[in-house]
């Protein structure tokens, strides 16, 4: 399951919502605020510049070293609520440890809010109610499980990480689509049983190899939402054996060409429906 045409059927839809903007005077702004230069970011940062050029989207990029004190991220944090030139933030995470990544998550304007990093945001996703955006990352795994015609309806997923960036709330979306989520995490006692047994797996551990052949089922839909850098390969890959998995499952996702390319797309989408609501 490649995320390329997820990805395509949503951005011919939101090319023309661009044009309509830009008519009113509007262009539709991401401000990417980053700190440091990890891999993972600076994969999404591709991507999201990528995107940004086919959709139309304005494009702004704040980037502050690793060693930034926290009065520089939250200055920065300010710039980007204050100019209304700006629709909507990405700040990458997680943050460097010797920032407070909590305060600077709680300090962004909620109505910029477009990764669902703010409280207000995630009590959404949580009580199931339209109150600002899910995680980009989050909405991607279930466009690209539409997309691909995957039901979810009673079906059994397992989700493998319990972030709040993604597993949790993943979790929690996929249940208010009426599948039975089991949430494993490092401490759990069986992975491979609650893997082999999923109709649906979503693997957001973070971990290179943590999804190995032992998990692999012939039922089963992997959704490979890793991004770890392959220090051996010199290459990113997912949290999924990929080659052990693919010849035994029903269908998988590679990375990468697969849930990323979907979250940047899912990400301008959130731009321009902020815009949309700022534009009244
Ligand atoms: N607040 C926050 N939310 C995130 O969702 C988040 C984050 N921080 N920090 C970093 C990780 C990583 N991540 C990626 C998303 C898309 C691509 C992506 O577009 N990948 C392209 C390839 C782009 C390239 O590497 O050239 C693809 O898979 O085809 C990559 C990585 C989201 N993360």
């Amino acid at each position: 399951m490649k995320g390329a045409p997820v990805a395509k059927a949503l951005t011919e839809r939101l090319v023309p919502q661009v044009e309509a903007l830009v008519a009113q005077g509007v262009r539709p702004t991401l401000a990417i605020v980053r700190v440091g230069e990890r891999e993972d970011d600076l994969s999404y940062e591709r991507g999201a510049t990528k995107r940004a050029d086919k959709v139309g989207l304005g494009l702004r990029k704040f980037v502050l070293p690793a060693e930034c004190s926290q009065e520089q991220l939250m200055h920065v944090i300010n710039e980007v609520n204050e100019d209304s030139s700006i629709h909507g933030c990405l700040m990458f995470r997680p943050l460097p440890k010797t920032l407070d990544e909590a305060a600077a998550c709680a300090a962004l304007d909620p109505a910029k809010d477009v990764d669902c990093i703010t409280t207000g945001s995630l009590y959404g996703v949580f009580a199931n109610r339209p109150l600002g955006f899910p995680p980009c990352t989050a909405e991607a795994v279930l466009e690209l499980l539409d997309y691909y015609k995957v039901p979810l309806d009673g079906a059994k997923v397992t989700v493998v990480g319990r972030s709040l960036v993604i597993g949790k709330p993943v979790s929690m979306m996929l249940q208010a689509r009426n599948a039975t989520v089991t949430m494993c995490h490092t401490h759990t006692r069986d992975l491979v049983a609650a893997c082999k047994d999923a109709d649906v797996v979503v693997a957001a551990a973070g971990h290179i190899g943590t999804v190995g052949a032992a998990c692999a089922a012939p039922q089963e839909v992997v959704v490979d939402v890793g991004i770890n850098w392959d220090e051996k390969a010199g290459k990113l890959v997912g949290d999924v054996d990929y080659d052990a998995v693919e010849p035994v499952v029903r269908a998988i996702t590679p990375v990468p060409g697969g849930v990323g390319s979907v979250t940047t797309a899912v990400l301008a989408k959130h731009v321009i429906e902020a815009a949309q609501r700022m534009v009244g």
